[in-house]
């Protein structure tokens, strides 16, 4: 499917703010749950609602709620930064965990924790993650998901790497991509550019990248 990128000033704006190398981790992780507050919203444009009649103080009203629950799923550890603003609207959400860390030296990404909620058959997943580089955690979380039985799968990303979205595209056809950035391509150590550098590090306050 082809990426969706955010197109909004706001959007465009906080991005700005979070690639600045300046930007510290306190604002880095208030600058995170914005961007990630308006992917929520593009990406779940498409969720089933169902009839349903409240009373307002005037007369009855024919309105739509969910159908549904959610699951989201965020990759630790960076992806834990984008789940607060999910919570926050849709607070029934369930959620699972998956953790996954790419190797500095090959850039590939092992697994060191997985638990998934146990009902998620046929359920709609968001998969958060801010950074899609070569897409192999993305791709690796996904399969785990679909091996649970999940439902449709949204994937998203705060920057994205043009190699990315293509290793989702042709391992995840069926997944639904949304990013507030796409960028230009990745450096010889896998890291995107002109991108914001290790998501994980700057979320947390931990070492730089050298
Ligand atoms: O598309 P890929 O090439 O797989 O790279 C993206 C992954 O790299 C980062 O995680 P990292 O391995 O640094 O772990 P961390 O979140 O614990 O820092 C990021 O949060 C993604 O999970
Ligand atoms: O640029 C990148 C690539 C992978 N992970 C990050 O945190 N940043
Ligand atoms: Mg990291």
């Amino acid at each position: 499917m082809p990426i969706t990128v955010l197109d909004h000033p706001l959007a465009a704006h906080y991005l700005t703010l979070l690639r600045d190398k300046s930007t510290e981790p306190a604002k880095f992780r208030t600058l995170t749950k914005k961007l990630t507050l308006l992917l929520i919203v593009e990406a779940t444009r498409g969720l089933t609602t169902v009839p349903a009649t409240v009373e307002t103080p005037m007369e009855a009203y024919s309105g739509r709620k969910l159908g549904g629950g959610l699951i989201a799923v965020p990759i630790l550890r960076a992806g834990l930064g984008m789940l607060d603003p999910l919570l926050e609207l849709f607070p029934d959400v369930s959620v699972g965990y998956i953790g996954l860390e790419r190797d500095h030296a090959t850039a590939v990404a092992a697994s060191y924790y997985a638990k998934l909620p146990p009902k998620i058959g046929g359920r709609t997943t968001l998969v958060l993650d801010p950074m899609l580089a070569t897409g192999g955690s993305a791709s690796n979380a996904i399969a785990r998901i679909k091996e649970a039985g999940a439902g449709p799968i949204l994937m998203l990303s705060i920057v994205a790497a043009p190699e990315g979205v293509a290793r989702l595209n042709e391992d995840h056809p069926d997944v639904a991509v949304f990013s507030a950035g796409l960028d230009r391509e990745l450096n010889d150590r896998k890291y995107i550019l002109p991108g914001l550098g290790d998501f994980g590090d700057r979320l947390y306050g931990t070492e730089p990248i050298d």
